[in-house]
């Protein structure tokens, strides 16, 4: 079997969006100086496709969110001579030279993201050429399904952040994740408005379900350390990417406090990447995305390093290529789940554009045995609301 063609495309949302809602999530631009864009670097709203098919007919699907029109053209121009002539089997062999052609530019970020992209494709390739789903392919089934958390509760009105909460774990889930709208910059004032949205959330979760924090870098390590021990009383499982993520070493300090298990990853890269993060033990759950990290490829190394080092992986974002990962070893315990809703940060978007995604039911995720690949195709029903550039 061989590689006989890749196609990348870029599906631009033009459909309805909920419009952004005042301090929705704190992230890494709150602190730029006369800094009017900030929620707006925040949005996700196009995604790239990628197509692999064999001479064989086989199309295998991968997928990049992380600046999607630069993962295309670096698909195009760069990595798709690479792969194109070769047979999907020798992945690895694959892997490498699409890493180290890139090496003197890519290494992370969106090479590593359109890297993933491809591994991904593959993947689906090889699933699908041997009628196994890919989970079968990394090691089988080790749970009868996967637990999930509910993953949204943007800042936004008390009340009505209390009231998707209690939704939800009326559907059934039992642990949450929730965004900080504020950081250094708000000052007092911020402190006192985080501080209150959590306690508003297990208010209505109660303690006997888990609460997991959201920075999204939006922090720094000064205010992340006045931080922790005021929200240790909430009992949170995890306080994640507090620090933009360079500062491995502002990783590590914070979790070295043992007041909360700090958590990160979604923007670390390859196994070199992790490997950096689990020796100065800067994270006490790993979550990269397999759709980022450098694939199934990266992703499988990561989840046997993080067995030896004994640090669970929770992968960011949920979605099919991460859940393959996390059914098939016991170093990822949970999987995360982005609910179903009008797009708005564009976290949901995919649901828009794949078909086969499971549901979540009761809190849980199942993947099925007789789908073989990662188990998706591309939607029609929504093709009319996206700008699809070629
Ligand atoms: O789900 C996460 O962990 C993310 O970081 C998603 C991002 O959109 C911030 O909420
Ligand atoms: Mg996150």
């Amino acid at each position: 079997m061989k590689i006989k063609s890749v196609r990348a495309r870029v599906f631009q949302w033009k459909g309805k969006t909920v419009p952004p809602q005042g301090n929705f999530c704190s992230n890494a631009m709150d602190l730029v100086y006369s800094n009017t864009e900030s929620m707006s670097t925040f949005r996700f709203h196009s995604w790239t496709v990628v197509e692999i098919e064999t001479d064989d007919g086989i199309v295998g699907i991968g997928n990049v969110a992380l600046a999607p029109a630069i993962a295309k053209a670096i698909i195009d121009q760069y990595l798709t001579p690479l792969v194109v002539g070769q047979d999907p089997w020798d992945y690895e062999y694959l892997w490498q030279r699409m890493y180290r052609a890139t090496h003197a530019w890519g290494r992370k970020g969106v090479t590593m993201a359109a890297i993933s992209a491809i591994d991904l494709a593959i993947w689906d390739i090889l699933g699908k050429s041997v009628n196994k789903p890919v989970f079968k392919l990394l090691g089988g089934r080790t749970k009868e399904k996967i637990p999930c958390y509910y993953s949204k509760l943007y800042r936004g009105d008390l009340k009505e952040m209390q009231d998707e909460a209690q939704k939800f774990m009326d559907q059934g889930f039992t642990a949450f994740k929730m965004r900080f709208g504020y950081g250094p910059a708000h000052l007092q004032h911020g402190v006192k408005e985080n501080l209150k949205s959590v306690e508003a959330i297990r208010e209505v979760i109660g303690y006997d379900n888990d609460l997991m924090l959201e920075c999204y870098m939006g922090w720094n390590l000064e205010y992340a350390k006045r931080m922790l021990p005021k929200l240790a009383k909430y009992e949170p499982r995890w306080l994640e990417e507090p620090v933009i993520a360079d500062d491995i070493d502002g990783y590590a300090e914070l979790n070295a406090m043992n007041i909360i298990p700090i958590s990160g990853g979604e923007h670390e890269f390859s196994l070199y990447g992790f490997k950096q993060l689990l020796d100065k033990k800067a994270v006490s759950v790993v979550q990269y995305d397999t759709n980022r990290v450098g694939g199934i490829t990266a992703a499988h190394k990561i989840n046997a390093l993080c067995e030896a080092y004994s640090v669970p992986v929770i992968p960011h974002a949920g979605q099919m290529h991460n859940y393959h990962l996390t059914m098939s070893t016991l170093a990822s315990p949970m999987a995360e789940y982005f609910p179903i809703f009008d797009v708005e940060v564009g976290n949901e978007l995919f649901w828009y554009i794949f078909d086969g995604e499971p549901i979540a039911d009761n809190g849980f995720l199942q993947l099925r045995d007789d789908v073989p690949g990662l188990g998706l195709t591309l939607k029609t029903e929504y093709l009319d609301q996206f700008d699809i550039i070629e």
